[in-house]
């Protein structure tokens, strides 16, 4: 199981791990032998040249992380922010890439979070950029957002509960106010998508209009609720193998408590009702693609790919799923808490040998240490991140 494990982690042949192992100068190097199953068969090319817009609250650190660890092992460079983010809540200018030099060399992957700008984008990323996102049901997003930035966005601090702000978010919500774009159309917001007016014929043709521009730009939009199926549809654009997207959920909360009441849902779809014609035109994109893809075949990969992570949990992670922040010794391992729930993370297994525990780390640590370790091993020094 440890070598069949620690072969199929990164997904592909050995010279497309070199890299990782390069930075590793005392880990074991694994012998040709030892990693020599087959890649899978392949009528395409993985996609290296990647475009990630990291949506707020939408299960985003979770396809980072996949991200990270396919970047990291191919030896790809990042387009890296400065410190956390890239700009945020700016539009992403790139002056907001650490190190970067106008005109310099193209980056192959771009995946912290920014307020998209595309022209800005496409000025520092390859003209072949496979371009993707992910989006949520506003109404859980809103959820997660209120959980989350209560303390730092004062639409949400003064209403005091979900229901209070949901029932009458007009009376807690400045636009203007620092922080607010959190409590309104995040989606649209983070998108970088012009705000319409506020009703008829101009009001329709644009949102029309922004809604065929993101058709446009990106290859593909996931879905959250729709974890699963998502990622087997990303592995089939970016032509990856499947430990390339088998991931565990990052930034869950501690207990969540009972699903939300649909009359809640309702009036927070109502107030993020740019996000929900975002949402809706997307799922109509997305389910058309499930249908091309074949839904047996979808169900039959998603399958797959659940028992594969079950698998690798088992294998990586004491007690085989998340744990409370609280719980976890290693501070490289520890998520960012912010906000009142408490944000899961994970505990390695005791008696990992150290290739596979460097493997099992990769898959565990969270973004920001992540994001510092990319950072070391493209400028060198001794980064942390600061998250404000
Ligand atoms: N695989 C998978 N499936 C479904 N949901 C998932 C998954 N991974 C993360 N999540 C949920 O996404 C929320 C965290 O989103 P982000 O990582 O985008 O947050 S952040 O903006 O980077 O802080 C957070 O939502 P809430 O728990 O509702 O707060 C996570 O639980």
């Amino acid at each position: 199981m440890t070598i069949g494990f620690t072969l199929q982690l990164l997904g592909g042949p050995f010279h497309r791990r070199a890299p990782l192992e390069q930075q590793q100068p005392h880990a074991p190097r694994l012998s040709w032998d030892e990693l020599s199953t087959s890649p899978r068969p392949r009528d395409c090319e993985p996609k290296q040249h990647l475009v990630f817009l990291k949506t707020h609250k939408t299960g985003s650190s979770t396809v980072v992380n996949l991200l990270h660890r396919f970047g990291e092992a191919r030896g790809l460079r990042f387009a890296l922010p400065h410190r956390y983010q890239l700009g945020y809540p700016l539009p992403f200018q790139e002056r907001h890439i650490k190190g970067h030099r106008p005109g310099g060399a193209p980056y192959d992957i771009l995946c912290h979070h920014m307020r998209f700008n595309l022209p800005e984008v496409q000025k520092v990323m390859q003209a072949d950029s496979f371009y993707f996102s992910i989006v949520r049901d506003p109404a859980a997003l809103a959820a997660s957002a209120f959980s989350y930035y209560q303390a730092v966005v004062s639409a949400f601090r003064r209403a005091g509960t979900l229901g209070h702000f949901a029932a009458a978010p007009e009376r807690y919500y400045d636009p203007a106010a620092r922080g607010n774009h959190y409590a309104r159309n995040l989606l649209w917001f983070d998108f970088g998508l012009p705000v319409p007016p506020a009703s008829g014929t101009k009001a329709d043709a644009t949102v029309e209009a922004a809604l065929a521009q993101l058709d446009r730009t990106f290859g593909l939009v996931l879905l959250t609720e729709h974890f699963d199926e998502s990622l087997v549809l990303l592995q089939e654009a970016l032509c990856w193998d499947e430990d390339d997207v088998a991931t565990f959920p990052h930034n869950g909360r501690r207990a969540l408590g009972p699903a939300m009441a649909p009359g809640l849902a309702a009036q927070l779809r109502a107030w993020n009702e740019l996000d929900w014609q975002l949402y809706t035109h997307v799922n109509r994109s997305f389910w058309a693609r499930v249908e091309a893809y074949g839904r047996e075949r979808m169900a039959r990969d998603v399958a797959r790919l659940r028992g594969r992570r079950q698998e690798l949990a088992e294998h990586c992670l004491a007690g085989g799923g998340p744990v409370p922040a609280s719980r976890i010794g290693d501070p490289q391992l520890r998520p960012l808490q912010l906000g009142r729930a408490e944000i899961l993370g994970y505990e390695l297994r005791a008696g990992l040998g150290p290739a596979e525990r460097r493997l099992c780390a990769r898959m565990v640590t969270p973004e920001l240490q992540y994001k510092d370790l990319l950072d070391r091993r493209q400028f060198g020094g001794n980064s942390t991140s600061d998250p404000t």
